[in-house]
């Protein structure tokens, strides 16, 4: 299954502090922990870029501490938080909260994203100035929810982060084309008598941000691609030498609007579910570079906003726990990646555009311990047992989904053992201990 060397890592404080050669043993020392790795991959931390953790304001659906628990269990040892908070993360006062309910919980280190806009308003720009020089030190920006409509004010936000090497992360959705949207616009919008989404306000939104981008000399993200074109527009805009990066979800790699059929809201999402051939230009679009990263869009929503008409519905699913096995399936099984290139995809690249510090390059002697082990032979029913989170909205419930998550460890703490996740007492305490 992987071609990598079988190694032995020593951990001690938060730091890997020996290899082996390849096939060579380490002699455990005396009150070390030996944890059998046989058959499984080893990779570097998973870290998202994308990631609703709901605190403050939301606790019904998520807090750091459930969503940070979600994410070890999935392999995360890194998660960046949106501001679609309540208050917004529109201030240094509310960033360096969630980052400090992140630090004391210990499951994930908890990077904050800051909103472009005051209270995602899409009007005036917010503080990002003293969020970028908080103790959060916030270099993602982004009013994920909703788009930065207005050009000026997207130029304005390009210019500020550009001064202290931060991105503009959008969602792109032209608000005025999505008015009342609820599904992918097409022949199965109109069979079913949803309201369609067309693919354009995707890409128009897409293509003025390159050139925004492109003209302003700023580094530019864009949010969960749908669509083949936005992949078009994403290449052509590479190509010129634009700084943009490009993220896919999990659930838009596999899942179609042919699941809209089924009037279930748990297939409800932002942007919708697209058509087959859609699928399968995102999947090309990771092999060949387009799409530089996986981030999960983990957007839990209690059942009173999942569990009720499609019209009523909130757009999201959870997919912190579910990543990996989609990342396998559809990419590893689906011959479109290999192992060395899903760490590209979960790891290495989303640290290096949330210009994350301290993250390890490689699993080697020096780097900080962030690691997960997989067993990708193991394949099982995905059921509510392997939901960590306070919200159960995973469209994944019931599928037979390969790739169990054995160990994680973050900074040197165990988080996920033996596939269990480790209890937050001690995980806490760990922590704690470290600072
Ligand atoms: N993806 C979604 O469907 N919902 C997200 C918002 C977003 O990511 O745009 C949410 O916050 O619930
Ligand atoms: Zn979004
Ligand atoms: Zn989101």
């Amino acid at each position: 299954m992987t071609t990598a060397p079988v190694v032995d890592l020593r951990i001690e404080g938060s730091v890997i502090s020996e290899r082996s050669a390849p096939g060579a043993r380490l002699d455990a020392r005396e009150g070390e922990r030996v944890i059998e790795a046989d058959g499984l991959v080893a990779l570097t931390g998973l870290v998202d870029l994308h990631t609703h953790l709901r605190e403050p304001g939301f606790e019904q659906s998520e807090t750091v501490l459930t969503g940070t628990r979600a994410a070890a269990a999935g392999g995360f040892t890194t998660v960046f938080p949106m501001a679609n908070t309540s208050p917004v993360a529109d201030t240094a006062g509310v960033v360096e909260q969630v980052q400090a309910l992140g630090d004391a919980a210990g499951y994930a280190t908890v990077r904050p994203i800051g909103a472009v806009t005051e209270d995602l308003a899409g009007e005036r720009l917010s503080e990002i100035g003293a969020m970028a020089q908080s103790r959060a030190a916030v270099r993602v920006f982004s009013d994920d929810g909703k788009c930065v409509h207005d050009p000026l004010l997207m130029r304005r936000a390009l210019e500020y982060v550009k001064t202290f090497d931060g991105v503009v992360a959008q969602h792109a959705q032209d608000p005025r084309l999505t008015e009342g949207a609820q599904m992918n616009e097409g022949a199965l919008s109109s069979e079913l008598g949803l309201q369609g989404w067309p693919a354009v306000a995707e890409e128009s939104i897409i293509a003025r941000d390159v050139l925004l981008a492109e003209h302003v000399g700023a580094r530019l993200h864009i949010c969960h691609l749908s669509t083949a074109g936005s992949v078009e527009v994403i290449r052509w805009a590479k190509a010129r030498g634009v700084q943009v990066t490009a993220e896919v979800t999990p659930h838009h790699l596999i899942l179609t609007d042919e699941l809209a059929r089924t009037y279930d809201p748990r297939y409800k999402v932002n942007p919708p579910l697209r058509s087959d051939r859609d699928v399968r230009a995102l999947r090309a679009a990771v092999s060949d570079g387009v799409i530089d990263i996986i981030a999960t869009d983990h957007a839990p929503h209690p059942v009173e906003a999942k569990e009720c008409e499609w019209d009523a519905a909130a757009f999201g699913m959870v997919g912190l726990e579910s990543a990996l096995p989609i990342a396998i399936l559809t990419l590893i099984e689906g011959g479109h990646a290999s192992w060395a290139e899903v760490e590209q995809l979960l790891s290495q690249r989303p640290a290096a555009i949330g210009r994350l510090a301290g993250h390890p390059a490689e699993l080697a002697e020096g780097h900080s311990a962030d690691l997960v082990l997989v067993n990708p032979a193991a394949s099982s029913v995905f059921d509510l047992a392997r939901l960590h989170g306070r919200s159960t909205n995973s469209p994944f419930l019931g599928m037979e989904l390969p790739g169990r998550i054995h160990t994680t460890i973050r900074r040197g703490i165990l988080t996920v053992d033996d596939g269990v996740l480790v209890d937050a007492a001690q995980v806490a305490a760990a922590a704690e201990s470290a600072r």
